[in-house]
């Protein structure tokens, strides 16, 4: 059975989904060489914000396969290092959007009206209203840095709050924000003219610091900023002093450039800085949400199958996914098939999709014909995550092709490998949308369905050699399951495809290339 170690607090309905295939054990609070020393038994990691994933874990974690976020953001996790191992890493990108969304619009609420310090004065006893006078969010600008999921449902409810929305995001269109409802504008105007600034973007080498000294001076006076993204996006030394000086009103924030928050200048202002630990997803739903998403792409993963939100699979979304599963798996046949025949070392992998496919997004494809191809050499290290990194490292060279106008099945999929020994190709396609048919070999035009044991051949098509092969793989024991001929004209060239019961026994195929009029012959398990 599969162990899988959660390394971070998970809600229990996902500790129940993954019991369903695994041994979890939960560990939580581990120091890095506490993981290290531990990691080595598992074949899945789940983890929330707490725990970093560097590459000397993933590096201990031999057995690792999965390694799972509970939450959107990956940046604990050391994902280009995953990937050189082949380890999916996944995460849950919708799980928790309401509930950081909800957080940044109780965190403008809460430090418009200074709330978390008019409660404890309160509480210890104060009558004080003077201290906590507030200002309305009504008719105000917000100004979103991020339009994406957060960002969007952020823009959603200030608008019915009768806020004027102004957005940042180079990467969506005006129509999408005026979708959204926001007038999208560039940094510099969002800065100046924004009342509330609230930041819904990745921590990547272009947003650390996005908010610095510079910008902070731009900023209205009566400007407040909230950050429920990430730590790091804003430069909290230069915030602390921009409070301080009078220079914005006011911040709220959720995340920190080094979490749990140290010493810092920030724990010094009063009511006008509002600080909560990393708060966003702590909400019951987003728990249970993400929770679920991640174990059932773990157990997934753990059975064999696909996950749907694997950050380091490129182009495999859950919609990809579930129209081109089953040309995936004819891909991945075709690139092993292609491979054994091939023998030696392939050089370039030439693959064509046709007909109905060649509409089709390619990249999948691409990734499980290599991952096919690589089979051989690598086994079970070679997987969707890694595949087209091993192969580049291997220098196999991809060309990809498309024809539409090939109309013998709906869609199909040829593939040409070129190596140190030749050059040969498959073609393939599926009947009933399911079954897997091999629809040529080398040019030469079959009909039959893979099997786990094949032999093919490249023979004269004459009288007698169908017989002569019979007889010596039934002197070797060999039982023949199924048998088809292709050829382009009688009496020329032709293929034979053999499904055979078992391998076939060492030295026979020396034996069947002695055969009269029998030029080559392979064998592939596949
Ligand atoms: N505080 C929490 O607990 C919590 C919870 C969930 C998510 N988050 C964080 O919130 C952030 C947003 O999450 P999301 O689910 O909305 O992500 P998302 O991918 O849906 O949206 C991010 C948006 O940022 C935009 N973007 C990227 N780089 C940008 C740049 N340089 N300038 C402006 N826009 C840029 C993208 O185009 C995208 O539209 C992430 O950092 C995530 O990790 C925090
Ligand atoms: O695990 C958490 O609570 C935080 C999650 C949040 O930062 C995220 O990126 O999803």
């Amino acid at each position: 059975m599969s162990k899988v170690l959660v390394s971070d607090p998970i809600d229990q309905a996902g500790i129940d989904i993954l019991s369903q295939v695994a041994t979890v054990d939960v560990k939580t609070g581990l120091k890095p060489a506490e993981l290290i020393e531990i990691i080595g038994e598992y074949d899945a990691l789940m983890i929330r914000s707490g725990t970093r994933v560097t590459q000397e874990i993933i590096e201990a974690g031999t057995q690792l396969k999965i390694i799972g976020r509970a939450g959107v953001g990956v940046d604990n996790v050391d994902v280009p290092a995953a990937t050189r191992h082949g380890i999916v890493v996944v995460n849950s990108p919708e799980g928790n959007t309401i509930a950081a969304a909800e957080h940044a619009i109780a965190m403008m609420l809460a430090l418009s009206r200074h709330i978390p310090d008019a409660n404890v004065s309160v509480k210890k006893g104060e009558w004080d209203r003077k201290t906590f006078v507030g200002a309305e969010v009504y008719k105000k600008t917000l100004g979103i840095v991020g339009l994406g999921k957060i960002g969007s449902h952020v823009a959603a409810v200030a608008k019915a709050m009768g806020m004027k929305l102004l957005g940042y995001d180079p990467f969506i269109s005006t129509e999408r924000a005026e979708q959204i409802g926001c007038q999208l504008v560039d940094l510099d105007l969002l800065i100046q003219q924004a009342d509330y600034i609230t930041l819904h973007i990745p921590k990547t080498s272009e947003t650390a610091h996005l908010i610095n000294a510079k910008t902070l001076a731009k900023m209205k006076p009566t400007a407040r900023i909230i950050n429920c993204a990430r730590g790091g996006i804003i430069d909290e030394a230069a915030l602390a002093a921009a409070i301080k000086e009078g220079k914005i009103a006011g911040a709220a924030l959720d995340v920190f450039e080094s979490e749990p928050l140290a010493e810092s200048d920030l724990r010094s202002i009063g009511k006008d800085i509002i600080l909560t630990p990393h708060l966003g997803a702590s909400t019951a739903e987003a728990q249970v949400n993400v929770a679920i998403d991640v174990a059932e792409q773990i157990r997934d993963v753990l059975l064999g199958l696909p996950a749907r939100s694997a950050v380091n699979i490129p182009g495999l979304g859950p919609d990809v996914l579930e129209e081109l599963k089953p040309y995936m798996q004819l891909a991945e046949t075709l690139g092993n098939l292609v491979g054994q025949l091939a023998g030696g070392r392939v050089e370039l992998l030439n693959i064509r999709l046709q007909g109905e496919l060649a509409t089709n997004k390619s990249q999948p494809l691409v990734v499980a014909s290599l991952k096919g191809l690589l089979y051989q050499a690598l086994r079970e290290r070679v997987n969707y995550v890694n595949a087209s990194i091993e192969a580049k490292e291997r220098g196999i060279r991809v060309i990809e092709t498309r024809d539409a106008s090939v109309r013998d099945y709906a869609g199909s999929l040829h593939l040409e490998a070129t190596g140190t020994l030749g050059t040969h190709c498959v073609t393939g396609a599926l009947l009933g949308d399911k079954e897997i048919h091999l629809t040529d070999v080398d040019g030469f035009p079959i009909n039959v369905p893979p099997s786990k044991y094949m032999l093919f051949t490249l023979h004269r098509d004459m009288p007698g050699i169908i017989g002569k092969l019979g007889s010596l793989l039934g002197s070797f024991n060999v039982n023949i399951a199924s048998m088809q001929v292709g050829r382009k004209i009688v009496r020329g060239d032709a293929v034979m495809a053999l499904s055979i019961d078992d391998p076939l026994p060492e030295g026979i195929l020396d034996e069947i290339t002695k055969v009269p009029g029998i030029r080559d012959a392979y064998t592939v398990t596949l």
